[in-house]
C-alpha cells in the first residue's frame, strides 16, 4: 500500500532520482502506519500552508498582523534542526505554534501534523519546550527545583531514588552538579545562578521526561562557547537516539552549526531555505551569494536575510528573490515530497492503535497538589520580604494601636467610643493590609502557572488551591500574632471567651479580605487596573460598616450592598462580643443634655447592631469567603484561556 501511494506522489520529474533517494532514506527510518506511537517510533513533524497572524486590538478595533506567510515544511524523526532568521523574522512565533504553546493572541491557519495526526492537546505530553525567557522560583535550590519537577512530570511508579538518580545524571551531563544546592536566584541582586546556568537548568527541566520532540528557543544564548558546544553536543546525541529537536539559534560557531542536520531559514515570515545544513551553502551560491571564507555560513545567511535600518527596500527585494527562488528549487521540492507524503499517509491510513503514553502513569492530582503547596510554601518561607516583613509590620501596628488605647476603661462614655475605635482599627488592619498584599503577591506566579499549564503539568484548580493552601498558614498566624498583642494592650473585655471569639472573627475577617484580594487579582490583567477598581470597593465597605452611618438609614443599592460587606459583619460581631451583657456603663463626666449609653444593648442599638447576629455574621463571612474564592477561580480560568 505504501508503495502505490508513493508512486502516485513521485510522478515523472526531472529530479526524480534525487527525490527517490530522499524518499528511500526517509522510508528507511519510517514508521509503521498501523499504529500511532511517536514515543516509540520518533516524531516526524510536518506543516502545510501555515499562516500565522497576531491579533492586535487598538481602541476597540482588532487588526491582524501577518507574521508567518504560507509556510510548508517537515522535520524528520531524529533530526537536529536549526531554525534561523534575523531578529523579528518570526522564529519564536513559528516554533510556539508548532509546539502547540502559542498565545491565544495568534490566529493560525493551515495544517500541522505529527506522524500523520493533527497536532492537538497531546503535544503537551509529547514535547518539551524550552522558552526564550527562563522562569523559575528564585528561592528554590537547583535540587529542590528539579525534585519538584521530577515529581510533577515523571511516572508515579518511579521510586524516590530512581528520580534522584535521573536528576543527578542530567545535572552531571549539563555541568550543573556544582550548583546542586545553590539558589536559582532572580534577575536582581538575589541572582545566584548565572544566565548560562539557568539556561542549562531550563534545558534539564525539559529533558526530564525524555520527550521524543523537543523545542528550544535560543538555548545557547548567554552560554560561553564551550558550554554552548557541549549543550548542542548533548542535543546531537539525543537526536541520534531518535529525538526530534528544533532549535532557534543566533550566531552559532562553525562547530556548533555543523552539528545541526537540518536548517530552516525564515525571512519576513517566508521560507528562505529548508533542507540539509550541508547543502545551504550550495543553495545560496547558486543564487550568487558565495559565503566568504572568513565568514561563518550561519552569520552569512542571516546577514543576507537581515533588513538593516535605511536599507529596508533593497533588503525586502533580496529576501523576496531568495524566497521565490527557494519555492521553485529542488530543495523545496524535496521537502514538499515529504510534506505531501506525510499528509497523504495521515489521510489515507487510519492507525488501528493510538499510543501516546501507554506505559505511563501520571501522578495523582493530590500528589501534584502536595508538590505545588510544597513549592509555594518554600517560596513564602524563604522570601524575607514577604513573611518576615509582614509579621514585623503586624507586630508594630499591634503595639501602636495597643499604646494608643492603653488603659481604656470601657465602662464610661469615652470608653465606649474608644472600644468602638479599637474595633474599627482591628477590622481595618485585617481587611486592607491582607487585601492589598495578596493583590500583588498572588499574580506573581501566574506567568509560571500559565507556562506549566500549557505544558500539561497540572490543572488550574490544582494551582489555585495550592496557592491558597500555601498562603493559609500566614492568613491564620498573622491575625493571631496581631490580636494577641493588640487585644491585651487595649481596654477590651478581659475574658478568655471574648478573646477567643475576637480572634476567630479577626481570622475570618483576614481570610475573607484575602479571598476578595485574590478575586480582584485574578479578575484584572494588571495590579494597577485591579487597584483602580478595588479603591471604590473599599469605600463601599467602609460606608456599609455601620460605623460612619446608621445602617437603617442606608438607601437604595447600599442597603443591599451591606450584605456583601464583611466590614459590617466583622464590626457587628466584634461589637456584640464586647457589649453583649454589659450593664454598668457610667454617665459620669457626661455633659448635661448629651445622650448617655447605660448598657451594652444601648451601645449596639446606637449602631443598629443586633445582639443575636453573632453566629449569622460569622457564617456570612464564611459564605462570602467561599464566593470570592470561587469567583477568583472562574476569573483565573477565563484569563488562562485568553493567554
Ligand atoms: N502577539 C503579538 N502581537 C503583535 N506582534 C507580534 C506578536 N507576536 C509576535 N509579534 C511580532 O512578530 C514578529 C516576529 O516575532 P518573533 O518573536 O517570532 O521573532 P523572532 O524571529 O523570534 O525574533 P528574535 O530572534 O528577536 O527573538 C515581531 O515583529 C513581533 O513583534
Amino acid at each position: 500500500m505504501e508503495e502505490t501511494q508513493l508512486d502516485v506522489l513521485n510522478g515523472d520529474s526531472d529530479i526524480e532520482s534525487e527525490m527517490q533517494a530522499s524518499i528511500d532514506s526517509f522510508r528507511e527510518r519510517s514508521r509503521s502506519y498501523s499504529r500511532w506511537s511517536p514515543v516509540d517510533e520518533g516524531v516526524t513533524l510536518a506543516w502545510n500552508n501555515l499562516t500565522i497572524y497576531a491579533k492586535i486590538k487598538k481602541r476597540g478595533i482588532t487588526n491582524y498582523k501577518r507574521i508567518i506567510n504560507d509556510m510548508s515544511g517537515a522535520v524528520k524523526a531524529g533530526s537536529l534542526v536549526a531554525l534561523m532568521g534575523a531578529s523579528g523574522a518570526g522564529k519564536s512565533t513559528l516554533m510556539s505554534v508548532l509546539g502547540y504553546r502559542n498565545s491565544a493572541k495568534l490566529v493560525v491557519e493551515g495544517d500541522m501534523i505529527i506522524n500523520g495526526r493533527k497536532i492537538d492537546d497531546y503535544m503537551k505530553y509529547l514535547s518539551g519546550y524550552m522558552h526564550q525567557e527562563d522562569m523559575f522560583i528564585p528561592y528554590l535550590t537547583v535540587l529542590e527545583h528539579m525534585t519538584i519537577m521530577a515529581n510533577l512530570k515523571l511516572d508515579r511508579r518511579l521510586t524516590r531514588d530512581d528520580k534522584r538518580q535521573k536528576i543527578l545524571n542530567i545535572l552531571t551531563e549539563l555541568g550543573l552538579l556544582k550548583c546542586l544546592h545553590s539558589k536559582i536566584g532572580g534577575t536582581d541582586q538575589n541572582k545566584a545562578l548565572s544566565g548560562g546556568e539557568k539556561k542549562r537548568l531550563a534545558f534539564a527541566t525539559e529533558i526530564l521526561i525524555d520527550p521524543p520532540l523537543l523545542f528550544c528557543d535560543e538555548p545557547t544564548t548567554g552560554l560561553d562557547s564551550y558550554s554552548a558546544q557541549k549543550l548542542v553536543g548533548i542535543m546531537s546525541k539525543m537526536a541520534s537516539e531518535r529525538t526530534t529537536i528544533v532549535c532557534t539559534i543566533h550566531q552559532p560557531s562553525m562547530d556548533i552549526f555543523s552539528m545541526f542536520t537540518q536548517l530552516i531559514l525564515i525571512a519576513d515570515g517566508r521560507t528562505a531555505y529548508i533542507g540539509a545544513t550541508s547543502k545551504a551553502i550550495e543553495f545560496f551560491q547558486n543564487l550568487g551569494y558565495t559565503c566568504p571564507s572568513t565568514y561563518s555560513p550561519a552569520d552569512y545567511f542571516i546577514k543576507i536575510l537581515a533588513s538593516p535600518p535605511g536599507q529596508e527596500d533593497s533588503s525586502r527585494q533580496t529576501i523576496k528573490r531568495i524566497c521565490d527562488q527557494y519555492a521553485v528549487s529542488d530543495y523545496a521540492k524535496e521537502i514538499d515530497v515529504v510534506v505531501q507524503y506525510e499528509f497523504h499517509m495521515g489521510r489515507a491510513v487510519v492507525p488501528r492503535r493510538f499510543e501516546l503514553r501507554s506505559n505511563f502513569k501520571e501522578i495523582h492530582w493530590h500528589s501534584k497538589l502536595y508538590w505545588l503547596v510544597y513549592r509555594w510554601t518554600l517560596e513564602v518561607m524563604r522570601n524575607p520580604t514577604i513573611e518576615l516583613t509582614r509579621v514585623l509590620q503586624r507586630v508594630g501596628t499591634a503595639i501602636l494601636i495597643g499604646f494608643c488605647y492603653f488603659g481604656t476603661n470601657p465602662y464610661t462614655q469615652n470608653g465606649v467610643q474608644s472600644v468602638q475605635g479599637v474595633i474599627f482599627m482591628l477590622v481595618t488592619e485585617n481587611t486592607f493590609h491582607p487585601m492589598y498584599s495578596v493583590l500583588s503577591e498572588f499574580p506573581e506566579n501566574t506567568p509560571i502557572f500559565i507556562r506549566e499549564y500549557k505544558s500539561g503539568l497540572y490543572h488550574p484548580a490544582t494551582y489555585y488551591l495550592s496557592r491558597i493552601l500555601s498562603m493559609l498558614p500566614g492568613f491564620i498566624l498573622e491575625p493571631v500574632i496581631f490580636i494577641s498583642l493588640a487585644y491585651w494592650l487595649t481596654g477590651l473585655q478581659r475574658t478568655f471567651d471574648a478573646f477567643a471569639l475576637t480572634t476567630t472573627v479577626i481570622i475570618l475577617t483576614m481570610n475573607v479580605a484575602s479571598a476578595c484580594g485574590i478575586m480582584f487579582s485574578n479578575a484584572f490583567e494588571s495590579v494597577p487596573t485591579a487597584l483602580a477598581y478595588l479603591v471604590p470597593f473599599d469605600y463601599i465597605l467602609m460606608i456599609t460598616s455601620g460605623i460612619f452611618i446608621k445602617l437603617s438609614t442606608l438607601t437604595n443599592v447600599f442597603d443591599y450592598l451591606k450584605y456583601l460587606s464583611w466590614f459590617m459583619y466583622s464590626t457587628e460581631s466584634l461589637s456584640i462580643v464586647q457589649w453583649k451583657g454589659i450593664t454598668n456603663i457610667t454617665c459620669e463626666n457626661q455633659q448635661q443634655g448629651l445622650p448617655c449609653l447605660k448598657d451594652g444593648t444601648e451601645v449596639l442599638e446606637k449602631y443598629n447592631f443586633t445582639q443575636d447576629n453573632l453566629a449569622r455574621d460569622m457564617i456570612n463571612m464564611i459564605f462570602l469567603m467561599i464566593a470570592f474564592y470561587l469567583l477568583g477561580y472562574l476569573f483565573l480560568c477565563y484569563r488562562t484561556k485568553r493567554k
